[in-house]
């Protein structure tokens, strides 16, 4: 705790200091303050100003400034209204994919079961169920996250409508016994092999889930086809793309007998397709 100092002065000088690695100083210093101090954001911008910094907030400025991602500091993201937990074995859930959910939702293939391909925190799959009940499915192939999506599915309640599994979706037979469904939700890997990444995201979130190949469409190659064999007749699959992935990601869509409809953000940005 530093001598005379309030919350204010030690925001003020957090924000100033995560200034040159963060895009967003001031609201990542007020959650790691409220972070160290034990309360929520709300709170300690409400009723802890007139103390001091606390402390521990150095160790957590320091992850901050060396571009560890708020949402590993914390070991929470919030999607969709809802908080996740998250891990270093995980993608930080995007805003972005919330369009995926969207899809999904308006969609409206009924309650048949929902499959989640590469479901990380079990952010899409989690949510989509919490929105319009139903059962599903996740799969990853890293044990460590379906591990993080089960915490997840328990403190959302909803542990006993979905079925949590480590698959891989290049191994053969790796869909056996799991029957098909209404829906498929996919947010692959989709990032080029060589694409320049912020640091943020370069050094500390998983290799794994961003990389596929040159062109990033290495999964959608794989996944794709596949589709055809895990939707029930009428069913839907709402993909994740890259903002300049639609094209390709569509023509490997037709080419599997699908019809596409775009689907792009809140910025106007192609984001999703949705293949029926
Ligand atoms: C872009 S992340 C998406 C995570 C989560 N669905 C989300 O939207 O936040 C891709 C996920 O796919 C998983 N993954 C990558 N390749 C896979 C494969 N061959 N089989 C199964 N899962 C895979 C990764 O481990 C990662 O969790």
């Amino acid at each position: 705790m530093s001598d005379g100092q309030t919350v204010a002065d030690a925001l003020r000088a957090a924000a100033t200091r995560l200034g040159a690695t963060s895009p967003t100083p001031r609201l990542d210093a007020e959650l790691l303050m409220a972070q160290a101090l034990g309360v929520s954001r709300s709170q300690m911008l409400l009723q802890r100003m007139g103390e001091g910094a606390p402390a521990g907030i150095d160790d957590l400025l320091d992850r901050r400034a060396a571009h560890e991602p708020v949402a590993y500091i914390l070991g929470h993201q919030e999607f969709y209204g809802r908080e996740f937990r998250v891990t270093r074995d995980t993608l930080i859930p995007r805003s972005d994919s919330e369009a995926v959910v969207e899809a999904a939702l308006e969609a409206g293939t009924g309650p048949g079961r929902v499959l989640d391909m590469g479901t990380g925190t079990g952010a899409l799959l989690l949510t989509l169920l919490a929105e319009r009940g139903g059962e599903g499915v996740g799969i990853d192939r890293s044990a460590a996250a379906i591990a993080v999506a089960a915490e997840n599915a328990a403190a959302i309640g909803l542990s006993q409508q979905v079925r949590l599994l480590t698959a891989d979706w290049t191994m053969p037979g790796w869909n056996e016994g799991l029957g098909q469904f209404g829906l498929v939700l996919c947010n692959p890997p989709y990032v080029e092999a060589d694409a320049e990444l912020d640091p943020d995201v370069r050094d500390f979130e998983p290799a794994s889930a961003l990389f596929a190949g040159p062109a990033g469409l290495d999964d959608y190659r794989v996944i794709i086809p596949q589709l055809v064999q895990l939707l029930l007749p009428g069913g839907v699959a709402v993909l994740e793309i890259g903002a300049t992935q639609d094209a390709a990601v569509s023509a490997l869509a037709r080419e599997s007998g699908f019809a596409v409809t775009l689907r792009r953000d809140l910025a106007g940005r192609p984001r999703a397709l949705v293949l029926r």
